[in-house]
């Protein structure tokens, strides 16, 4: 049962094959026997998906049909979940109940989803390896010696290793994207405002998107359809209609216009991952496809932009852990100073404390010109590089990360090379665009990952696109060993 898809469950759910509660049971068996291997589960919520199980089999009796009705799923732990800990990664969130559930977690709960969990994931989602949890690092379960990407580490892991079919994640800087790549899944970054970001602990309010990872485009278009929409509560979200994800599916690609940057395939790209990337062409031409070079040219300034602009955002946003409201507080403080001071101090990662610097620095009083408003202009040069380019083709195509997963440790002592594994993701929040990670084929046994990006709100052409590659090729249903 563990190899069924999201779309082959609905189908068993609906033909009686089995019941949400039988599946339920049998993938919280498996995550007891082998997550342990992978670390990707912060928390297993047996008795809370046990009865939103049974719940929705009850519904399916009474005659309730719905693609996600009585789907086993879990949230990145940055999800609040009412009365679940919700730790976003870190010790500063020890013991934190959220009061309230996310409004993603609400709508994917109404849908008559199943949770199973919240799953592991980089400190505050500061990351691309899921090294700097606090709850200890994630294995990638293609090979348990390397890293699987990271923020949403814990959900790629889960759903490549078949402990679950589905996954929520979010995506700041490639956090959905890069790790999808790593692991070989699908995930989405849908654009900026097309999914609520109430109840999503912040990281970077203005790159922050919320979106599934799953194993089949046509997964993704399920999770999405249910994740996405109008949400008041979130005023940077936006008020136009969903389209219909499934429906997008099938159209054929006859006629689609593909970019490929001349930027994305230069010095620093893994010259294994650019040949599976150039095949996902061709086979993308057979499909009717036609391919022009494109450039960006504001791409080089993405990586300096961004890592001004986040830590910016973090700075402020992170303020609010004080050891007062939330979560952990030092023993025995002597004062109200000493106790942010420790707080703060003891229940912070490394990163995060870099990244708190960072900001700080970049928005103080003398620096904020030359630092956080350069970067938003080049911000803006970003987003007029991809307006502009889509105005000769539909959608922009390169590799998703420059190298293959690495092994655990091996950039622990170079935040830079880390940070350098977002160069091709970054932009796409930078301008707020949606983009798309898809398996694209194997380098020494690891997975590679093709990215696709369109314009705002073109959820539906990058799901279309993958979909129909997913068609004619097999990567995205390869299994890794013991999994
Ligand atoms: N959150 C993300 O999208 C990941 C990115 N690597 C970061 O550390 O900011």
């Amino acid at each position: 049962m563990h190899q069924l898809t999201l779309a082959e469950i609905a189908q068993g759910l609906a033909g009686k094959q089995f019941s949400s509660e039988e599946l339920t049971r049998s993938l919280l068996t498996r995550i007891q026997q082998l997550d342990p291997q992978l670390n990707s589960f912060i928390s297993v919520t047996e008795e809370l998906a046990l009865s939103q199980a049974k719940a929705a089999d009850a519904r399916r009796a009474a005659g309730e049909t719905g693609a996600l009705l009585g789907a086993p799923i879990a949230h990145k732990d940055l999800f609040c979940t009412q009365n679940i800990l919700t730790s976003c990664g870190s010790k500063i969130l020890s013991g934190f109940k959220a009061p309230y559930n996310a409004t993603v977690v609400e709508k994917l709960a109404a849908a008559g989803s199943v949770t199973l969990g919240k799953l592991n994931m980089d400190e505050f989602a500061m990351g691309s390896a899921n090294e700097s949890s606090h709850y200890g690092p994630v294995k990638n379960p293609w090979d348990l010696t390397r890293v699987p990407g990271g923020s949403s580490g814990g959900s790629a892991a889960a759903v490549a290793a078949r402990l679950i079919p589905a996954a929520t994640g979010t995506d700041t800087g490639g956090s959905i994207r890069q790790p999808a790549a790593l692991t070989n899944l699908t995930g989405i970054k849908p654009t900026y405002g097309r999914v609520s970001r109430w109840g999503m602990i912040a990281y970077a309010s203005s790159l922050d998107q919320g979106g599934p990872l799953a194993r089949t485009a046509e997964d993704c278009a399920l999770m999405l359809s249910g994740m996405a929409g109008f949400d008041a509560k979130d005023s940077t979200c936006v008020d136009q209609p969903v389209d219909d994800y499934l429906a997008a599916l099938n159209q054929p690609l006859s006629g689609l216009r593909i970019g490929l940057p001349k930027e994305y395939f230069g010095a620093g790209l893994d010259s294994r991952i650019a040949d599976k990337v150039l095949a996902v062409v061709e086979e993308l031409k057979k499909l009717g496809a036609t391919v022009k070079e494109i450039s960006l040219p504001n791409m080089q300034h993405a990586i300096p932009a961004y890592y001004v602009i986040a830590p910016a955002e973090a700075s402020s946003n992170l303020s609010r852990f004080d050891g007062v409201r939330f979560g952990y507080r030092c023993e025995n403080p002597v004062n109200l100073e000493d106790l942010y001071k420790r707080s703060r101090g003891e229940g912070f990662g490394a990163e995060v404390k870099r990244r708190i610097m960072v900001g700080t620095y970049a928005l103080s009083a003398g620096y904020y010109d030359a630092y956080y408003l350069k970067a938003q202009k080049i911000r803006r040069l970003i987003k007029n590089d991809f307006v502009a380019a889509f105005n000769d083709v539909d959608v922009i195509l390169g590799p998703t990360t420059p190298n293959l997963a690495w092994k655990i440790g091996a950039k622990n002592n170079d935040p830079v090379a880390e940070y350098l594994e977002d160069i091709y993701t970054i932009t796409a929040n930078l301008a707020g665009i949606p983009g798309l990670s898809m398996p694209a084929g194997f380098v020494d046994g690891l997975p590679v990952g093709v990215q696709l990006l369109a314009p705002y709100f073109q959820e539906g052409r990058l799901l279309n696109v993958a979909h129909q590659y997913q068609q004619v090729t097999d990567w995205h249903t390869q299994a890794p060993t013991g999994f």
